[in-house]
């Protein structure tokens, strides 16, 4: 088996990655979009994408890449995040991470660095790399990305430290697992009146499914028009679930209903 997700080397993405890769050979991508395509395409086994932070929420490249393109979603991982402060030295004016590192950080770093320019990069590790070619730059990520000149500054320097993040491991369409306790689903109605998120969602509560996530975002067709994703406390192999969706199918008639598929919950830690 051969695994891809977010690189270079170092990220939380591939920490996660390597938890659930037994030994498997891991590629890298530069974005969560790239990751799908290429677990779609079949160049990869399995892909491994952040999904979710308790911080700052979504990731909405990878929502909208799995409403997007056909892939199954055949694990979940969670895992603690602790961001460390990594770089040269103190002497620099930029900090660059990933977006979600910037903002989990953000009381940290407006209290500790208010004039230092914050630059959104592909990944974590990505920063590092950038603060490891250039003294003026200092990255966030994880503290095992200090070596080869890079040292760690400050620890813990996220704004919570119950900060925390939800990985889906991805797999070819055709390996969707009905079994295990929670399944994630895409909708897209095509359709808005007034009460529509009130019918789509009533399936579930009609059948005391428990629903852990609901997301809308942008269609990307027109203005107002979305897309739900909604994470619920049930396999795909359970009667309650198929009639459900049977419900929901009929109200997105007009639209899509995906299902990526059941797993359950696995927790790493980081
Ligand atoms: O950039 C990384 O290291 C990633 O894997 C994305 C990410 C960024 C911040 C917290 C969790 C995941």
């Amino acid at each position: 088996m051969t695994a891809v997700t977010l690189g270079p080397e170092g990220t939380y993405s591939h920490r996660a990655a390597t938890a659930i890769a037994d030994g498997d050979e891991i590629d890298f991508r530069q974005s969560v979009t790239a990751i799908v395509d290429a677990v779609a395409r079949g160049e990869h086994d399995r892909g491994v994408i952040p999904i979710e932070n308790s911080i700052e929420g979504s990731v909405t490249e990878s929502l909208d890449a799995l409403a997007e393109y056909d892939v199954a979603v055949v694990r979940e991982i969670v895992t603690p995040i602790r961001h460390a402060l990594l770089a040269q030295g103190p002497e620099f004016d930029t900090i660059a991470s990933h977006s979600q590192a910037l903002a989990q950080c953000r009381s940290y770093l407006d209290r500790e660095y208010p004039d230092a320019t914050l630059e959104a990069v592909a990944s974590t590790a990505q920063g590092v790399e950038f603060a490891r070619e250039d003294p003026s730059v200092a990255g966030i990520g994880h503290p095992d990305n200090a070596s080869n000149g890079i040292e760690v500054l400050a620890e813990d320097i996220q704004d919570q430290d119950s900060n925390a993040t939800r990985f889906f491991a991805l797999a070819p369409a055709e390996e969707r697992s009905k079994g295990g306790g929670k399944s994630t689903l895409v909708v897209y109605p095509n359709a808005n009146y007034p009460g529509l998120l009130l019918e789509l969602l009533e399936p579930f509560a009609d059948r005391d499914i428990n629903l852990t996530r609901v997301e809308s975002r942008p269609s990307g067709q027109r203005l107002g028009d979305y897309v739900f994703h909604i994470d619920i406390e049930a396999g795909l192999y359970e009667a309650r679930t198929k009639e459900a969706i049977e419900d929901l199918e009929k109200l997105a008639e007009k639209g899509w209903v995906r299902r990526l598929g059941s797993y359950d919950t696995e927790h790493v830690v980081g």
